[in-house]
């Protein structure tokens, strides 16, 4: 068992990520951040100091259990009090399972405004991966808008509403195309086309660079914002076998899905024509595309990368074909062996998605609560009592069963709330997932929902309206393990998780404007096991007063 050092500052910075400079936030000086490694069981230790000047910031370790370091999460106002300009966190933790995982900022829109990075996890020493691979590859997938997020958060928050709209540009490892049209580069015999796709810009795609006849690991996160996103290697074929950091039943395909806050590992092996490059492309997925592709090139040496690939990149599915979506969803079942979900639930919490107003503000809404986040991180407000700093009142188990998912909804009127999903420690918990129609007539959208500190058994998939006769549907012979799962329009998922990690946990949508529209629930369990919580991490709110009011006695 190692530990590992990290000393981060997070600024802001110029670059040109899509080839148009603006100001991304950056760690090091480094867009996208550093690339955490080490091996499962090993301790991570980051000194992060926030360097913003006028603003806090953290960081949450996506797909992290946090076993025994629950205050290590990095979520503003849940885990922790934001590290504020100047200021030193301290992150401790350790890496309990091997996969490919990613970090990214948990306040406000920080994730949207560049804040991220890979943290990759290798199976302990002596240990072997299921699967066989000669080198491996990373790609860190987002979608990149020329607003700052500051600006984007006020339309959000304003009356009437201003949407973000779609991103101008999709990126890979940090790297985008604006406004580039590659049909130049396969229309016209011109060598100079519109997009700057080999030079040293900061823009300038990745390249990943192979030896013909091998196979290699490719490590895919999405810390998209709002673009679900379908990846495809030109002329080649993958096998998906890791998914959020677990092992699943190894299938083949020619493109994946792959929505904000998702993780895949896929085995590509290099058995085309050697003497041609092959585009990797991402492309916009359950929303209508009003955006290019993001490229980056599979070089196969000893070709040059400035060859561009004799073929276009792949086309996407139809944005809106849910039906191929749901097809490559169904594939993925736990590897022959992995842990199967207990039987029976003990508690059963069904989570109605709507679009809602409140007070003419448009928000999402969970059982028509729109979540509000409090000023004192709930893990000292719960630890210590302090009841004053959040809704006692629990939120609501179900939905009126009368509702229609399927049509605007009569009532559009929600409210806002900040109470806590109380578990029993060590219980079994079914969350079951309702999406509805939104305010729009005719409009139901995709929403990857996040569980933080924990992964879920993912029970099945349904079309509308989620009944007790769906369960006999649930898959509890090889359910995949995920720690991010997706509803599909006017669909129902069923998840299963045991709460057996003390602590206060998000469970939200990943896509960042639902987010802070108030899209996601916060559960808690054992909280009272906690044990001594850094005085740092709480030295914001009720628990700062009841610090002062300490010493004083
Ligand atoms: O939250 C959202 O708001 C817009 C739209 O519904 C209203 O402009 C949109 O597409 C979302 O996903």
């Amino acid at each position: 068992q190692n530990r590992h050092f990290y000393k981060w500052e997070v600024e802001y910075m110029y670059w040109s990520p899509d080839c148009i400079e603006g100001v991304v936030m950056a760690i090091n000086g480094q867009f996208p951040g550093p690339t955490i490694r080490a091996r499962a069981g090993d301790k991570v230790h980051i000194e992060l100091t926030n360097k913003l000047h006028t603003e806090g910031v953290v960081i949450h370790w996506h797909g992290i259990s946090q076993k025994g370091t629950p205050w290590a999460d990095g979520t503003a106002s849940i885990s922790q009090c934001v590290i504020n300009p100047g200021e030193t966190f301290v992150y401790r933790f350790q890496l309990d399972k091997a996969g490919t995982y990613f970090y990214h900022g948990h306040y406000g829109m920080q994730r949207s405004a560049g804040l991220y990075g890979s943290l990759i996890v290798d199976v302990a020493k002596g240990e072997k991966e299921p699967f066989h691979y000669d080198g491996e590859f990373n790609l860190l997938l987002s979608d990149w808008w020329h607003t700052s997020v500051h600006e984007q958060g006020v339309g959000l928050y304003s009356k009437p509403f201003r949407w973000i709209g779609e991103p101008k540009s999709l990126l890979i490892n940090g790297r985008g195309q604006y406004n580039c049209s590659l049909a130049a580069h396969y229309s016209s015999n011109s060598s100079t086309g519109p997009c700057k796709l080999t030079g040293a810009e900061q823009c300038a795609p990745q390249v990943l660079r192979v030896l013909p006849n091998k196979t290699y690991r490719i490590r895919v996160a999405s810390t998209t914002a709002l673009a679900s996103l379908n990846l495809a290697i030109g002329n080649h074929k993958m096998v998906v076998v890791e998914a959020d950091g677990n092992y699943v039943q190894p299938f083949a395909v020619d493109e994946l899905d792959i929505y904000s806050g998702e993780t895949y590992s896929v085995l590509l092996t290099t058995n085309q024509q050697p003497s041609n490059n092959y585009w990797v492309s991402t492309s916009v997925r359950g929303r209508e595309p009003h955006t290019p592709q993001g490229l980056a090139i599979l070089n196969y040496l000893p070709t040059t990368a400035s060859k561009i690939p004799v073929s276009p990149p792949p086309v996407a599915p139809l944005w809106n074909n849910y039906t191929h979506s749901k097809l490559f969803t169904s594939k993925i079942v736990a590897l022959m062996g992995s842990p199967r979900p207990p039987p029976t639930y003990y508690r059963r919490i069904v989570l109605l998605n709507t679009q809602n107003y409140i007070k003419g503000y448009k928000k999402w809404a969970i059982n028509n609560i729109s979540l509000t986040l409090p000023s004192t991180p709930y893990l000292g407000s719960i630890k210590y009592g302090l009841n004053s700093a959040f809704d006692q009142t629990s939120p609501p188990e179900y939905y009126p069963m009368d509702y229609n998912v399927m049509v605007q909804a009569p009532n559009q009127n929600a409210t806002y709330g900040s109470g806590v999903y109380m578990l029993e420690l060590n219980s079994t918990v079914d969350l079951i997932l309702q999406n509805a129609n939104a305010l729009d007539k005719n409009v139901s959208e995709i929403h990857p929902w996040h569980l933080h500190g924990h992964n879920f058994w993912v029970l099945g998939y349904g079309e509308g309206k989620f009944t007790v006769k769906d369960e006999r549907s649930f898959n509890l012979k090889n359910p995949p393990l995920r720690n991010t799962a997706v509803i599909f329009p006017y669909g129902w998922t069923a998840l299963r998780f045991v709460a057996d990690n003390p602590g206060v946990w998000a469970f939200h949508c990943h896509i960042e404007p639902h987010l802070h529209m108030g899209m996601g629930v916060v559960l808690a369990e054992g909280v009272h096991l906690v044990g001594k919580i850094p005085n740092e991490a709480l030295t914001c709110g009720l628990t700062a007063k009841m610090f002062l009011n300490n010493n004083n006695h």
